[in-house]
């Protein structure tokens, strides 16, 4: 059978529960999925030589990794032809590119060192998100917005600022809004003195980075929250609870990463309280195993479960979707098709379902059905609507993207 008839008689059994696939694949088509650049270089960046820092932590050597911005760019473009759909480029400050010879510190870095980024995305239609980097810099060896030191506070005030001037800049180039995250990793190993200090400094620093005037239906602040990194174990000034309360009372959007919660907490239970509450949220979808340890998405429960949330939320245009993995240890342009596919995967899985005769199914109590036909979803043929969207696409169906990453290590991945 080819993959259209496979799809042909898919259609018909999502037909018959109510289901109406060639609806799903225009609109999975036009869900754009931020693709962080990170992944490509274990998140080193080309603005400083030193190691990773911030309590994040690649792991793994795998050969290929990027050094340059020309081997970034062309290792996203290769993924990017192994993805369907709509794709968005998620790039932090530290990614800044500068001519030969010249260095600005990240207080002052313009949106010109973003031009041949800029570049790049037009080309290919992509729109570009950024982060400031809070991270990996001298100045952040110990703190940022909280630190006590006037001088390194207002550093990274600064860059904050920059980074804002950069995202409007973005926005405009590309004619797409741009999602601007702050997240901070500020936090002590042991347990503080003074848990108000740090925070009332980080509010104050906020305040100050977003005291500038930029375009709110352009550039989309978002904060992420996090519940502790490597060496912050007892306390980050980030917290679920300063990020939430801070983005509601300041027209900024909250951010969650599924991997910066306790272990039992899942993300997917929350988007839907975040939207009763604010018109537009933010993601960082990932996979933490046993820990924010940042492995590569996959099709498992969570981010199924995150995407039933979106789509039967009618959230779709209210979700900013990016993802947030880095693994040394495999195939880095491998690493980043997993992830994006399975993200894409996941929304093709909860917009094949039959989220209104579901819902009816809880509203009128019938909870035995409701299991009944949830369980029996599981098995319905979403591989040969996936199939059929990549073909439409033009991007390898099933495992064949597999042999061009294969054919990539060997001609230049392997070579550097
Ligand atoms: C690179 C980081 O993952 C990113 O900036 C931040 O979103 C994070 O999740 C830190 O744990
Ligand atoms: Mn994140």
């Amino acid at each position: 059978m080819t993959v259209k008839e496979n799809y042909q008689a898919a259609k018909e059994q999502y037909k018959a529960i109510g289901v109406d696939t060639d609806q799903a694949i225009r609109t999975l088509k036009n869900i754009r999925v931020s693709m962080h650049c990170w992944q490509g270089d274990d998140v080193m960046g080309f603005d400083q030589d030193g190691p990773l820092s911030g309590g994040i932590q690649t792991t793994g050597n795998y050969p290929g990794r990027a050094r340059t911005p020309e081997e970034l760019m062309a290792d996203i473009d290769q993924t990017l032809k192994l993805v369907p759909g709509s794709k968005k480029l998620n790039l932090h400050a530290s990614y800044a590119i500068f001519d030969e010879g010249e260095f600005c510190d990240r207080d002052v870095i313009e949106p010109k060192h973003f031009k041949k980024w800029v570049e790049y995305a037009k080309e290919r239609n992509l729109g570009i998100d950024f982060n400031p980097t809070f991270f990996s810099h001298p100045k952040a060896e110990q703190f940022t917005l909280t630190s006590t030191d006037e001088d390194i506070r207002q550093f990274w005030i600064r860059h904050g600022q920059a980074c804002i001037r950069i995202s409007q800049y973005f926005a405009e180039e590309t004619g797409q809004p741009c999602v601007m995250n702050i997240w901070i990793p500020d936090g002590l190993k042991d347990v503080p003195a003074d848990r108000m200090g740090p925070r009332a400094r980080f509010k104050d620093s906020l305040d100050q980075i977003l005291s500038i005037p930029y375009d709110t239906t352009k550039v989309y602040v978002t904060l992420e929250s996090k519940v502790f990194g490597i060496g912050m174990e007892s306390y980050t000034a980030g917290s679920a609870e300063f990020t939430m309360n801070y983005a509601a009372k300041n027209g900024i959007l909250p951010l969650m990463d599924n991997g910066h919660y306790h272990p039992t907490e899942v993300v997917s239970d929350k988007i839907s309280s975040m939207l009763l509450f604010h018109d537009k949220i933010a993601l960082h979808v990932t996979r933490p195993v046993r820990w924010d340890s940042d492995h590569v998405v996959l099709f498992d429960d969570e981010t199924k479960e995150i995407a039933k949330e979106i789509v039967r939320n009618n959230a779709i245009d209210r979700v900013f979707i990016g993802l947030d993995f880095f693994d040394a240890s495999i195939n880095r342009i491998a690493a980043w098709t997993v992830g994006m596919r399975n993200m894409q995967k996941a929304l093709m899985y909860a917009l094949l379902s039959p989220n209104e005769h579901l819902k009816g199914l809880q509203d009128s109590g019938n909870m035995t059905e409701l299991m009944m036909q949830q369980e029996e979803m599981k098995t319905y043929p979403l591989g040969a609507v996936w199939d059929y969207y990549c073909e439409q696409e033009g991007v390898p169906v099933r495992e064949d993207w597999f042999n061009e990453v294969q054919k990539y290590e060997k001609d230049v991945l392997s070579r550097r």
